[in-house]
């Protein structure tokens, strides 16, 4: 199993997301994974100050989508990124997040779709290839694009990784993708997610693959306070999930139902009385080094093969990082 380290440049600032990184390769953390939304601070200058202040972790945008930003300007980006950070560059791409597109008149139409032509002229563009119009993309029908002013990651190439949840972008990882960066922490989302990404690199002939599981974990040597902290992330998940996932859990849907209406209070005292061990093990690591180790150990069975240490991490930041990599790395 590698591990990797997500951090959201949104609570905390440039500086500090590299520090808590510096800290992270130092426990021999090997990926980074910087989150995009665009009311926080952008991925990509995020992503520049860490390659530039580490030697060892790989990093990459966890994760970029093809409606904010064009294939081309992604894959320059990727390209910069692995030559400043001399060959560490990680691409983490998805559909985007349909709640929030919207706000920025964006309508997401066939997010699918987009991102599976994204993802192919990405891959072109790296490989230095001249992307000829092809007449059959509907999203991205490059006329003779290709990079030139930057060093290209060569035969290797950079590996891209799918954020995915529902099935078809599950199968799309399968077939398209190098890795899957899969927004959960309980085995039982792996168990259902894995054989629909098996079935799909079957067919497409593919035999390497790294699983992501992109948990939300909280620890801490005290477990009350390591649950505690993490509460209201997995209250947004569980509002965020669809019935399916919530079944899935065997979640009290009213219950859920309540917290929803509380978060869009913002009555954040009300979500901490409603969420209860149910949520905050269906969708989080959370507890002692104990049981972060024996859940991570779960994640393994279940076929994940890079565990991500997904915000909030805990109560104190620097000494979950520690805690991390004494107990479980
Ligand atoms: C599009 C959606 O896929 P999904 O995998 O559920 O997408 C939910 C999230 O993964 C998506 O919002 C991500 O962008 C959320 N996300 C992040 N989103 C962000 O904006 N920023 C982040 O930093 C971020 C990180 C992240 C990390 C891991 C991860 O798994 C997700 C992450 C979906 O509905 N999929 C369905 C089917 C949709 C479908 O088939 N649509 C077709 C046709 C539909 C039509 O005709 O409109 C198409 O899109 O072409 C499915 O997979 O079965």
């Amino acid at each position: 199993t590698t591990y990797g380290i997500e951090f959201v440049p949104g609570a905390i600032n440039v500086k500090q997301v590299v520090n808590y990184t510096k800290l992270a390769e130092s426990k021999d953390i090997d990926y980074v994974w910087i989150t995009n939304h665009y009311n926080n601070r952008h991925a990509y200058p995020t992503l520049a100050m860490i390659a530039a202040n580490t030697d060892t972790i790989k990093m990459g945008p966890g994760i970029m989508n093809t409606f904010t930003d064009t294939p081309a300007a992604i894959a320059s980006f990727m390209a910069t990124l692995n030559e400043i950070s001399d060959g560490r560059a990680v691409l983490g791409i998805g559909p985007g997040d349909l709640s929030t597109l919207p706000k920025l008149a964006i309508d997401p139409v066939k997010p699918v779709a987009r991102l599976t032509e994204g993802v192919t002229q990405i891959r072109k563009l790296l490989s230095g290839e001249e992307v000829k119009k092809t007449g059959n993309m509907e999203f991205f029908d490059y006329d003779g694009a290709k990079l030139t002013g930057v060093t290209l990651p060569g035969k290797k190439g950079i590996p891209i990784y799918i954020g995915a949840q529902g099935p078809k972008v599950l199968e799309l990882a399968g077939t398209i993708g190098d890795g899957a960066l899969i927004n959960a922490s309980n085995p039982k989302d792996f168990d259902a997610a894995i054989p629909i990404i098996k079935a799909a690199m079957e067919k497409a002939g593919k035999k390497n693959f790294d699983v992501g599981a992109y948990t939300a974990m909280s620890i801490d040597k005290d477990e009350k306070k390591a649950r505690n902290a993490a509460k209201i992330v997995a209250a947004f998940i569980a509002a965020g999930s669809p019935p399916a996932i919530l079944e899935r859990h065997n979640l009290d849907m009213n219950n859920v139902a309540k917290i929803k209406d509380a978060l869009a209070r913002f009555d954040f005292k009300a979500v901490g009385g409603l969420v209860g061990d149910a949520e905050i093990d269906a969708f989080t690591i959370a507890g002692t080094p104990d049981t972060v180790k024996q859940k991570c150990e779960d994640l393994a069975k279940a076929g994940v093969t890079q565990i991500i240490f997904g915000s909030p991490l805990g109560p104190d930041m620097t000494n979950s990082i520690r805690l991390l990599g004494k107990y479980i790395i």
